[in-house]
């Protein structure tokens, strides 16, 4: 079991932020498509596995940290449902978790009752927009709608810009586009960049985060390339997967676009936030994330202004071992349904 004193001290040894509402974070503006950036850039697909597979061993969290780490992923979960039978009840019911991620007795175990322990978005789709921004109301969380013709994206570029204005009207704070997956496995980077930098005006003052669907962009230099493009084209974020492809998000796929992010940041000067999304559903792949984020980016990135895990069942499995580490026992898993 743990103390209010012990989680505390963790958060500070596990070396995470402590528990803030972020400044609003800068917006990463649109310049020109610059292709020196990233073509001839090859990346090595076994080196990327190999260099992931040593960071577990490398980079233990020990266990009187990982409640910080877990209550830490939680600040950075984008809370999902993207559901062909999503309704407004199931959004608001989603809503209500977001708003208090953990049970009361998880909370006070830990120490955070009144610390505002909340997740980092709810994310839906567009005609869902209205119902969680009501339900959201006065909570702060922002409400993330994707859009353009999402998953796949096919659908004509003006009916997909309107779509991104119609979810900001709707009342959405951040935007989740797809790219179009032809312009990045045909190389027609200046389309795509054209695209996406349309896509990011039409998002107007809500934050853009940009999915590239890596599991079908087929070599992971063309993730590596997408990425560049995308923040190029304005992107805020970049995210890897729909949740919708055959694989979604994985550690070498992340570890490319954090070094794109990374090269990005070192030539430009901004700083552009990584989303993860897909497949995830259990804490020990929120610490491999976070471990992944720290190693590569530095504990800044540990923050939802600059990290989201994109996830429609992953707080369930985090609330579950907070509990346990609270209370000692393992609750059923239906006692933490909900997410
Ligand atoms: O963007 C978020 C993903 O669609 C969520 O995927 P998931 O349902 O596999 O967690």
């Amino acid at each position: 079991m743990t103390t209010k004193t012990d989680l505390k001290t963790g958060l500070e040894a596990a070396q995470v932020p402590a528990l803030s509402t972020p400044d609003e974070p800068h917006r990463n503006p649109v310049m020109p498509l610059d292709t020196a950036m990233f073509e001839g850039h090859s990346v090595n697909r076994s080196a990327a596995e190999r260099r992931c597979a040593t960071l577990a061993g490398r980079r233990s969290v020990k266990k009187d940290y990982q409640a910080a780490w877990l209550v830490n992923a939680i600040r950075c979960i984008d809370l999902t449902t993207l559901a062909g039978d999503d309704t407004r009840a199931r959004v608001r019911r989603l809503c209500a978790k977001a708003r208090q991620p953990l049970a009361g007795h998880i909370l006070d175990g830990l120490g955070l009752r009144d610390q505002g322990v909340q997740v980092g978005a709810v994310c839906v789709y567009p005609t869902m927009v209205g119902h969680a921004v009501a339900a959201l109301d006065g909570s702060g969380i922002p409400v993330a709608s994707v859009a353009t013709g999402f998953p796949a994206g096919l659908m004509p570029l003006h009916l997909r810009l309107e779509e991104i204005r119609w979810a900001v009207a709707e009342g959405a704070q951040e935007i989740d586009i797809v790219i179009s997956r032809e312009l990045a496995l045909t190389r027609n980077w200046q389309a795509l960049h054209d695209e996406i930098a349309a896509m990011r005006e039409a998002c107007g003052a809500a934050h853009m985060k940009a999915i590239l669907a890596t599991g079908e962009l087929e070599t992971l230099s063309n993730v590596y390339a997408a990425s560049m493009v995308a923040m190029q084209a304005g992107a805020d974020f970049i995210k890897t997967s729909t949740g919708k492809e055959g694989v979604n998000a994985t550690l070498p796929v992340s570890l490319t676009m954090l070094r794109a992010l990374r090269d990005y940041g070192q030539i430009t000067g901004h700083r552009i936030g990584f989303k993860p999304a897909g497949g995830m559903k259990h804490a020990k792949e929120a610490i491999a994330w976070q471990v992944l984020m720290k190693e590569e980016l530095g504990r800044d990135w540990l923050n939802p202004d600059l990290f989201r895990f994109g996830a429609s069942s992953m707080l369930a499995d985090i609330e579950r071992q907070l509990d346990h580490h609270v209370t000692g026992r393992y609750a059923a898993s239906s006692r933490h349904a909900l997410a």
